[in-house]
């Protein structure tokens, strides 16, 4: 299950200084492009308010974030996908990946090189893209050409993919991704199994200087960011790459007060672990009481005997049932008792699919 989030975009961005400042791994950070060339794997706890309200109400000895996975790759430029810059290397470390962070430089320094010679980020966002649309186009060519043949010859599930490839063609010919075209649950399964790197979740992060960090909306660059994110949906979110590589070797304390100094209410770094995981289509349930109040990942969509399955296989084996209540429902009630007494406490059963925010305790036999 251990999905993860691969941060991308050109040479010298700031995605090992992102990555560091994530997952506080020590990836090599440097003032020149392709510092980076073997991809860095790192975990982040994923922040959550919640649990700390949990243990408050149910205390344990100790409190347990969930954590999940980011990769940072190498820098990709122009004609990545013909091998410039060892690009199809590059790309393929893309393909392992089941979200993309985009990098996008936002800021203005004269001593940092930026690989065209100039800040300009909608450019910066078009050149990765088509990159990635290229090699996609190579990688469905083959498969274009065989499918073809063979729906030709009367094949009805060949038929249906390649009523899909000819659907996807045209649109990564204009350099767009697979991902901006709507497909039904059915064509999805198909499309998944095309492994292209244009149909992943991405979303954007605008790499601002220090000085915007309480205003980011007053940088120019982050509203062209934004305006190209949302021509695909995209979320973007902005922050200063250097400066939370600098706070994430803080202590909680300093790290509230150079917040403050800065104006900033929220770290960015904080909003884009949660927009990550949320792309991944990640979401957390909660166990309670006794040892440790602990936060735990499941993929959106899961049943509740497959969730118990995260904690331990026999709790899968033997399921019963899982006793839950909802986070908004304990918050609001103060007890475990009050609870039960508002008929709160919810015993369900294989079919339930397991809801963000949930705290279960699993009833299993073995
Ligand atoms: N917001 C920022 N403001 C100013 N400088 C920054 C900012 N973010 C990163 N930098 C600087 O940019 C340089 C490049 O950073 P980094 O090594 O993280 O880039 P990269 O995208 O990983 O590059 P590569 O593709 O070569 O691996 C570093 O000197 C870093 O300190
Ligand atoms: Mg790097």
């Amino acid at each position: 299950m251990a999905l993860t989030a691969g941060i991308v975009g050109l040479p010298n961005v700031g995605k090992s200084t992102l990555f560091n400042a994530i997952t506080k791994a020590g990836a090599e950070m440097a003032n020149y492009p392709f510092a980076t060339i073997d991809p860095n794997v790192g975990m982040v706890e994923v922040p959550d308010s919640r649990l700390a309200r949990i243990d408050e109400i149910i205390p344990a000895k100790k409190i347990i974030h969930t954590t999940f996975e980011f990769t940072d790759i190498a820098g990709i430029v122009k004609g990545a996908s013909k091998g410039e810059g060892l690009g199809n290397k590059f790309l393929e470390n893309i393909r392992q990946v089941d979200a993309i962070v985009h990098v996008v430089r936002a800021f203005d320094d004269d001593n940092i090189t930026h690989v065209t010679g100039k800040v300009d980020p909608i450019d910066d966002m078009a050149t990765i893209n088509m990159e990635l649309a290229i090699a996609d186009l190579d990688s469905i060519q083959k498969r274009y050409d065989r499918v073809e043949k063979v729906a030709r010859s009367g094949d009805k599930e060949a038929k249906v993919e390649f009523e899909i490839l000819k659907r996807i063609k045209p649109v990564l010919e204009e350099g767009n991704p697979v991902r901006s075209i709507d497909f039904d649950k059915d064509e999805m399964k198909i499309v998944k199994g095309l492994f292209l790197l244009t149909s992943k979740p991405v979303l954007y992060v605008a790499n601002i200087a220090e000085e915007y960090m309480a205003n980011p909306e007053d940088c120019d660059y982050v509203k062209q960011i934004e305006a190209e994110a949302a021509k695909e949906n995209a979320e973007v979110i902005a922050l200063c790459a250097e400066s939370e590589e600098e706070i994430s070797e803080l202590d909680d304390d300093d790290k509230a007060d150079f917040l403050e100094a800065e104006g900033v209410e929220e770290s960015g770094l904080d909003k884009l672990i949660r927009a990550s995981y949320h792309l991944l289509g990640l979401a957390t349930f909660f166990t309670a009481g006794g040892k440790e109040t602990r936060a735990w990942t499941f993929r959106r969509g899961m049943k509740a005997p497959q969730v118990a399955g995260i904690i331990h296989s026999d709790f899968e084996r033997g399921f019963i049932r899982a006793e839950t209540v909802s986070f908004a429902d304990l918050d609001k009630f103060g007890s475990m008792a009050a609870v039960r007494e508002a008929g709160r406490l919810r015993s369900e059963g294989k079919e339930y699919e397991v809801q963000d925010g949930d705290i279960i305790e699993f009833r299993f036999n073995v």
